[in-house]
Order: C-alpha cells, then structure tokens, then sequence
C-alpha cells in the first residue's frame, strides 16, 4: 500500500541504461492523477519508459513503485498493480485460444484453476464476449485481438493501466470503440502516444526528449510547447535533429 505521502505512481530519479546505452535519464514522475499522458517524439525513450514503469525491465537507478510495490522486484504483485497494452496484439498473446489467454495472467497472480475460470467468465461477460471464450485467437481480427488483451489486462484488475499506442494500426470505428472503453475505465491510465491531441483532455502530461523530461505539468502549456517544438523540428531540413 501507499504511504499518506506517496502517489499511486511513484518514480524517482530513473535512467535505463541497456547495454550502455542511455535510453532514460534522471525521469521522475509522481501522480495520483487519473489520466496521464507520455508524449514525444520517435525514439524519444516512450516505449522504454512504459516498460520500466510496468516492471518488464528493471531501472538501473532510481525507483519504481506502483501502489507502493516495486514493480521489477515483486512481479507477482506488480501484476496486479500495473498492466500494459502493447501497440500490436501479438507481441502480447501466447495462448491459442482467448480463455487460455485471459487465464495466464490469472494464474501468474497465483490464482487457483477454479478462481481464473471465475475470472475469465467474469470479464468476457463484463464485454459481452463469452461466445469468445473458446475462439481461435490467430482468427481474430487486429482490433478483435487488441480487445482480448484489454480483457486480459483487465481481468487482473491493476490499478494502473499503461497503453502504448494501443490504437496504432486500427481502424477509425475499433479504436473509437476501444478508447470509449478505456474512458469509462475507473483505473489510472498511463497512456504513451505522440499524437497530443489523443491526450488533450487529460490532468498530467510528461514530455520526453532524448530519454528526457523536458517538461511535465497540465496538459495545456506542456501539449503547447511540445507542438510548438515539433512544427519547428517539422519545419527545418537538418536531419541530424532526428532522435535516436
Ligand atoms: N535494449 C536496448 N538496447 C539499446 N538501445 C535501446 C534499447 N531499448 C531502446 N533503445 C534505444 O532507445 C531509444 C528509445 O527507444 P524507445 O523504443 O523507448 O523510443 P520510443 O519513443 O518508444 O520510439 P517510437 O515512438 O519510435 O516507438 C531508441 O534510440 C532505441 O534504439
């Protein structure tokens, strides 16, 4: 659980250093706020960051902590603290058929056979799919197979929900579909895109450059700057201002 001072989402000073490259450095962020977006441009450390923030790999300084768990150290709690939806499905699915699927995340959070049944039925019904339970998932459509992770990541009920790009590569009436789901969500969203106007409306926004906060804040000002910064990048030739 969290202290009386700590936010939900508790990161403190984090770099990620893979192989010795500096991909994140010195990121803080600390939020008790219910919509959050992570903007910046391409290789700007956005994917890298959704992936220390879920505990899918570990920071090489600072700390990580969702709800109060350490969320690469303790992976059986961190599973029930923090989820993430991937841009593309099958990065994501292992299992042939959506029940298996949905189960899996159930039975890593240490559930009986009997209790992720329970689940699965539970939340296949919560979206009006139970005649998806045995399907075939590789017969599912993208956006089809984009929701049983959703359902998957849900069943687990985290307090934290982090999308990265969820909605690239679908069309305009699945991922309208799926955004109206995601905004009816009562848990914390985490949502990484560079598009600023699919974050406009939210209470937090964090601008990365190079592995870098460059600004965090309300939405307005940070989403102000950010465009202004990328129409003048737009705008010039110099290649070598691309990131990476
Ligand atoms: N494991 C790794 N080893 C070395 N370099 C890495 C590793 N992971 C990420 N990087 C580098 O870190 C930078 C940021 O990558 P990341 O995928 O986090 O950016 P991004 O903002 O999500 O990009 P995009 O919007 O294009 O998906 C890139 O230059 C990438 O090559």
């Amino acid at each position: 659980m969290t202290s009386p001072t700590s936010p939900l989402i508790d990161l403190t000073k984090v770099s990620y250093t893979p192989a010795g490259v500096a991909v994140l450095r010195d990121v803080s962020l600390q939020s008790d706020a219910k919509r959050i977006g992570i903007v910046g441009r391409n290789g700007s450390g956005k994917t890298s960051f959704a992936r220390v923030l879920s505990g899918l790999v570990a920071a090489d300084d600072g700390q990580v902590r969702i709800n109060g768990i350490d969320v690469s150290r303790d992976r059986r709690r961190a599973i029930g603290a923090v989820g993430i939806l991937f841009q593309n499905p099958d990065h994501q699915i292992i299992f042939p058929t959506v029940e298996e699927e949905i189960a899996f995340g159930l039975h890593q959070m240490g559930q009986s056979k009997a209790e992720a049944a329970r689940g699965v039925a539970a939340i296949l019904g919560q979206f009006d799919k139970r005649h998806w339970a045995q399907a075939s998932i590789h017969q599912l459509s993208q956006g089809q197979r984009q929701l049983v992770c959703l359902m998957a990541v849900l069943a687990m009920q985290p307090r934290v929900l982090v999308l990265d790009e969820p909605f690239a590569g679908l069309d305009i009436p699945t991922r309208m579909h799926l955004e109206r789901v995601l905004a009816g969500l009562e848990l914390t969203l985490v949502h990484i895109t560079h598009d600023p106007a699919a974050v406009a409306d939210y209470d937090h926004i964090l601008w990365l450059e190079r592995g870098e906060v460059a600004q965090q804040g309300a939405a307005r000002p940070v989403l102000r700057s950010f465009e202004m910064r990328m129409r003048e990048l737009g705008a010039s030739d110099d290649l070598s201002n691309l990131a990476g």
